[in-house]
């Protein structure tokens, strides 16, 4: 079975009327989308600004309603009415670009991490501790970083902080929504390897939305080309020949330019 799988999803988004006596123009932001995550695999969701990525993101996340389709998580549908928001984010959870909107700015690191540890798992004290030296481990985070407020972190540190977070909950799919796109190549690369090291031990799924092709290639097993809202072309490695849509080959220069 499919851990996670989007079957012909839809949204489109109403627009102001311009007349009351027309119907109410609409903006398709995706159309038709299908997409599957299988358990431990990663997928990287690559398309220009505007093609409709973050919306895939926040439809999984139940924070938009689908138009037409269904999201099925582990063969339950998600925009059921029984799936609550607390059981959806215990097995998928988001980390966002923006790392500072994401961390609570009046809490120190280690209520940060606290936080997810004791809404999901009823911890001890002594096995509160240990699961929050784990994710620094994870994460390669210094525990003196615990005392500290996000303003206190680098970019990159704070990045960490928010993927700990995530892991924290032990969920089987997080979604990375162009969540390294503002740190520079070298935090970029050392963030990709950790992912890709926690990936192997943790066998979890991660779906990685970027506008750029290259920090796909070291992390998924598969990638898909997000156009205009739609799903242009789905391949496992980097074989020009292979590509198909004129969009695919114009990012494909671009990522062999670099
Ligand atoms: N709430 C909304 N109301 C109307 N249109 C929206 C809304 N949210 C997104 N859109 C439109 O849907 C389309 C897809 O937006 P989306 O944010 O998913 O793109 P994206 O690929 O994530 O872009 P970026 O990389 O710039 O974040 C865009 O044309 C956007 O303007």
């Amino acid at each position: 079975m499919m851990l996670l799988e989007l079957r012909n999803v839809t949204k489109e988004y109403p627009l102001r009327a311009r007349s009351l006596f027309k119907p109410r123009p609409c903006h398709t932001a995706v159309k038709q989308i299908n997409l599957q995550i299988k358990k431990g695999e990663c997928v990287g969701l690559v398309g220009e600004s505007g093609s409709g990525k973050s919306t895939i993101a926040k439809l999984i996340m139940k924070m938009e309603s689908v138009t037409t389709g269904q999201i099925i998580l582990s063969g339950h549908p998600i925009h059921e009415r029984n799936m609550k928001d607390l059981k959806l984010y215990k097995h998928i959870q988001l980390v966002f670009q923006d790392s500072s909107s994401s961390l609570h700015p009046k809490m120190k690191v280690r209520q940060i991490l606290a936080e997810p540890l004791c809404n999901y798992f009823s911890l001890e004290n002594a096995m509160l501790e240990a699961s929050i030296q784990e994710l620094l481990m994870l994460v390669k985070l210094d525990a003196s970083l615990l005392n500290r407020y996000p303003h206190q972190l680098s970019g990159g540190q704070k990045q960490r902080v928010c993927i700990a977070k995530a892991l924290a909950v032990k969920p089987e799919i997080i979604i990375f929504d162009e969540s390294i796109a503002s740190l520079d190549q070298h935090s970029q690369i050392e963030i990709i390897n950790m992912l890709k090291l926690i990936k192997q031990k943790q066998k979890i799924s991660y779906l990685f939305i970027t506008h750029d092709l290259k920090s796909t290639q070291k992390l998924c097993d598969r990638v898909m080309v997000i156009y205009q809202g739609e799903i242009v072309e789905a391949f496992s490695s980097m074989d020009s020949h292979q590509f198909s849509h004129p969009y695919t080959r114009l990012l494909f220069q671009d990522f062999e330019a670099k």
